[in-house]
């Protein structure tokens, strides 16, 4: 690969600099959890990350003496549990990654967790909007789709808030529709990209398997999709009481930031789905934000697409999501409106 300064002349290069911006400084928030240590390993390891900040409640500088042994440029950072720690971890960001918060157990729902984890995110995206209020922000603690809505409000309530740079992170359904549909049909599950759109649990997920051009029928259908909703369940059964999905979540946040980066490092095209402030079923349904393909860009969402052609079965399927989605939704504006402090 071409450096810069040998492709382009000055004045190319200073355009190409105002353009795009090419060192990041990552945070990741939760950063010595189950998921924050894979994810922020997987951050180290990418070159498009100059700066990797960490801080935790707990373990945060151990984490980071760790990691900041591997031999890949970036500089890495471990901040105290205090005020001015994650005021520091946050300060100058572009991308805040935010898995803090306590996972599942068998027999519980994401909406269990609400109670414990509202309070979680309220406090860090109070902080995010302090200390690094034009940064992209990345929800990954569940329940996903009350914990954006709650971010937004925080965001909102502060001043600072912009639609296009709140996320939440659904890549792990798009990774799973992938794996699965792949262990069905014996392809390359690399080389499958199954479009995920509504929401972050259970009936909310809705894979569109017949955008792929693939007809799975009857019962097989059914199975494929309960597994797709319920991919979470499987893990959660299998670590019987030790948490939830943590390594392939880990996988999911970094591809997420990975496409983020790319699109904030002047390439276009890159298209991820994500839950955002949405505005394809604001009116018809009352439901403010919504997973769907998302194109990125320099200053986060770019272009929301439409869900597009999708089949009676994935209609009914929109349909019971749309619903359940709107409740959780409110919810989290709810709790958050309640409960400013
Ligand atoms: N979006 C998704 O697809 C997805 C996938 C898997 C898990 N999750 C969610 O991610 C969250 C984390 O899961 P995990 O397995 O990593 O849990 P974990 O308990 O292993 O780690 C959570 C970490 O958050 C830290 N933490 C708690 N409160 C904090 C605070 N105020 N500030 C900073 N750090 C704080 C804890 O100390 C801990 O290290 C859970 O809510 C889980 O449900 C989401
Ligand atoms: O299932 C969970 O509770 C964690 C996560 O949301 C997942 O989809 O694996």
């Amino acid at each position: 690969m071409f450096a810069a300064r040998q492709v382009f002349g000055a004045a190319q290069r200073r355009a190409f600099s105002v353009s795009a911006k090419q060192s990041s400084k990552v945070t990741v928030l939760g950063a010595a959890g189950g998921i924050g240590q894979p994810l922020s390993l997987l951050l180290k390891l990418n070159p498009r990350v100059s700066e990797l900040s960490l801080y935790d409640i707990r373990g945060g500088p151990g984490v980071a003496a760790d990691i900041s042994h591997i031999n890949t440029k970036s500089t890495v950072k471990g901040y105290d549990p205090t005020p001015s720690g994650l005021k520091e971890a946050l300060t100058g960001a572009d991308i805040v990654l935010i898995p803090a918060g306590v996972p599942r157990k068998p027999g519980m729902t994401r909406d269990d967790l609400f109670n414990t984890n509202a309070s979680i995110v309220r406090d860090l995206a109070k902080a995010a909007a302090e200390s690094s209020p034009d940064a992209c922000i990345l929800i990954i603690s569940n329940p996903v789709n009350s914990t954006v809505p709650i971010t937004a409000e925080v965001f909102k309530s502060m001043g600072v808030y912009n639609p296009k740079k709140l996320f939440g992170v659904t890549t792990l359904d798009v990774v799973r529709a992938s794996r699965f549909i792949s262990q069905l049909k014996g392809t390359d599950p690399a080389n499958e990209n199954i479009t995920v759109v509504g929401g972050h649990s259970g009936a909310t997920i809705v894979p569109l398997l017949s955008q792929s051009g693939y007809e799975l029928k009857g019962n097989e259908l059914d199975e494929y999709v309960r597994r797709v909703q319920f991919g979470g369940d499987e893990v959660v059964q299998a670590k019987g009481g030790a948490g939830s999905a943590t390594l392939s979540m880990a996988m999911a946040g970094a591809r997420f930031a990975e496409s983020l980066l790319k699109a904030a490092q002047g390439q276009t095209g890159v298209i991820e789905p994500t839950f955002v402030d949405s505005p394809l079923y604001k009116e018809s349904h009352g439901v403010t934000y919504f997973a769907s393909n998302v194109e990125l860009g320099p200053n986060g969402v770019e272009k929301i697409h439409p869900v597009g052609k999708i089949t009676d079965y994935e209609q009914n399927l929109l349909d019971v999501c749309l619903g359940d989605l709107k409740k959780n939704i409110e919810k989290g504006e709810a709790f958050a409106k309640q409960n400013m402090k």
